[in-house]
């Protein structure tokens, strides 16, 4: 859980995502109550409801980048999901409850990477041991060990092949199915080789001829999963979610129209009344044991160009009590978010090219021009936000992109000419700008 105050909070997300700063405010607040929470004790402590939000924004304006940017901060287990699934025909009474499901895996994962983190020293000091008994037999003197050891870890034994007995499969690693019919009850896919394996000669995986330097990293995922107890890992990943869970529930809009059903839809009113326990805090049943969803945090967002908030089911809206709205974003910036951003679309792009030795420039005015052809194309055939400089960027750079490879040395500047040479014909011509653009 991070402790940054509220401001700390907008600055970090700042560094990311261009204006939006009521959005910002809001989760700053949502994710500091957190923390507020955490700090009281007794019985106050499990009365405090988490603010839910509801962002009102066209698409492509940064919401879910906001919620995302905001999980990966306070390294919460964060699951973005449509709300319009739960309505999709073959869908119908689509279990809700597979959110948090679904969040209790993210939160294994999560959890597992700190986990073995943590034992990163031991399981390192385990893997570079079983290596030397691969290569030396462990019956060696403690001198050529130590030989050894120096030239496994001056490379110098990287191309060496060795016998090894790898796992087959970490038992994290299987993959589950649902029990039709019984949501929540999963089973494993049982390993027909490894029951025998075991009832045979009580052995894990089969011994393998391998690289040396390809050895270091099954070897040390193995050691570290060793040390890691699994039980723990499991209930600190279910008192992630419980505690620091995010839910992002996009096109929230799309099913709060009441028009009843529509063949093979569930009524939207219907996944409302679905979702409405999740966010009023319930007990669900997963796999791994029941979580509670109380003091998770949800972030439901929608244009709302059809419908409005009110549209919602009461209790929803009563659910939802912070409301944001987004702004729609401008030439300016678009601008910003092609220079300014860390990691922005400009840099990530110089980056890719400097791989093979082509340096390539924009110029200000190339920027402009890029930001106002993008504006152009939303107004004119969809408006998808910022998702549209993704698509003029590509055209204007297809070319050097294709030949950088034959370039190497090359130092290519796109100024505003270059911009409007590429993409300017297919901009004022919103037919082919709808496929192209
Ligand atoms: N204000 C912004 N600053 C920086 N990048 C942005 C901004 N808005 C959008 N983007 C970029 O545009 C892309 C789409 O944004 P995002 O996923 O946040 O859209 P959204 O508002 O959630 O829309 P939708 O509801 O359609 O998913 C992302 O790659 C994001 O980085």
């Amino acid at each position: 859980m991070t402790t940054f105050s509220p401001r700390e909070i907008v600055s970090e997300l700042d560094r990311f995502i261009v204006g939006q700063h009521d959005a910002k405010r809001a989760v700053a607040i949502a994710l500091r109550n957190r923390w507020r929470r955490q700090q009281l004790t007794g019985p106050l402590r499990e009365e405090v409801a988490p603010k839910n939000i509801l962002m009102i924004g066209p698409t492509g304006c940064g919401k879910t980048e906001i919620a995302r940017r905001l999980a990966r901060l306070a390294n919460a287990p964060f699951l973005k999901i449509e709300a319009t699934k739960f309505t999709e025909v073959g869908y119908v009474g689509r279990d809700v409850e597979q959110i948090v499901r679904d969040l209790v895996e993210v939160a294994i994962g999560l959890t597992r990477q700190v986990k073995r983190e943590a034992v990163k020293a031991k399981a390192e000091a385990a893997a570079e041991n079983r290596i030397l008994d691969a290569l030396v037999g462990p019956t060696a003197s403690q001198a050529t060990r130590d030989s050894f050891r120096r030239k496994l870890r001056d490379s110098e034994l990287d191309d060496k092949e060795v016998e090894l007995e790898l796992a087959s499969g970490a038992p994290a690693g299987l993959p589950m199915f649902e029990i039709p019919g019984m949501p929540g009850a999963s089973m494993g896919a049982i390993n027909i080789g490894d029951v025998l394996g075991k009832a045979l000669g009580g052995q894990r995986g089969k011994p393998r001829r391998i690289l040396v330097r390809d050895a270091y990293a099954p070897l040390l995922a193995e050691e570290s999963d060793k040390l890691v107890d699994d039980d723990a890992l499991i209930r600190e990943a279910i008192r992630e979610v419980e505690n620091n869970g995010i839910v992002f529930l996009d096109e929230i809009d799309k099913i709060c129209t009441r028009e009843g059903r529509s063949t093979g839809d569930v009524s939207r009113e219907g996944v409302q009344r679905d979702l409405l326990p999740l966010i009023e805090g319930t007990t669900v049943a997963t796999k791994h044991g029941p979580v509670k969803t109380d003091h998770v945090l949800f972030i439901a967002s929608g244009a709302f160009h059809v419908s409005k908030p009110s549209d919602l089911l009461p209790e929803l809206q009563g659910r939802l009590p912070i409301r944001v709205e987004l702004q729609p974003l401008t030439v300016d910036d678009f601008r910003q978010i092609l220079t300014s951003t860390e990691a922005s679309l400009l840099k990530q792009t110089v980056a890719l090219m400097q791989t093979e030795g082509v340096t390539l420039t924009f110029t200000d005015d190339a920027v402009d021009a890029l930001a106002k052809v993008a504006v152009e194309v939303n107004s004119s055939v969809e408006n998808i936000g910022a998702r549209r400089l993704q698509t003029v960027l590509e055209r204007v750079i297809d070319e050097i992109s294709f030949t950088a490879t034959d370039r190497s040395g090359e130092t290519v500047p796109i100024d505003a000419a270059y911009v409007r040479a590429r993409v300017e014909d297919l901009a004022a011509n919103a037919d082919l700008s709808r496929f192209i653009l």
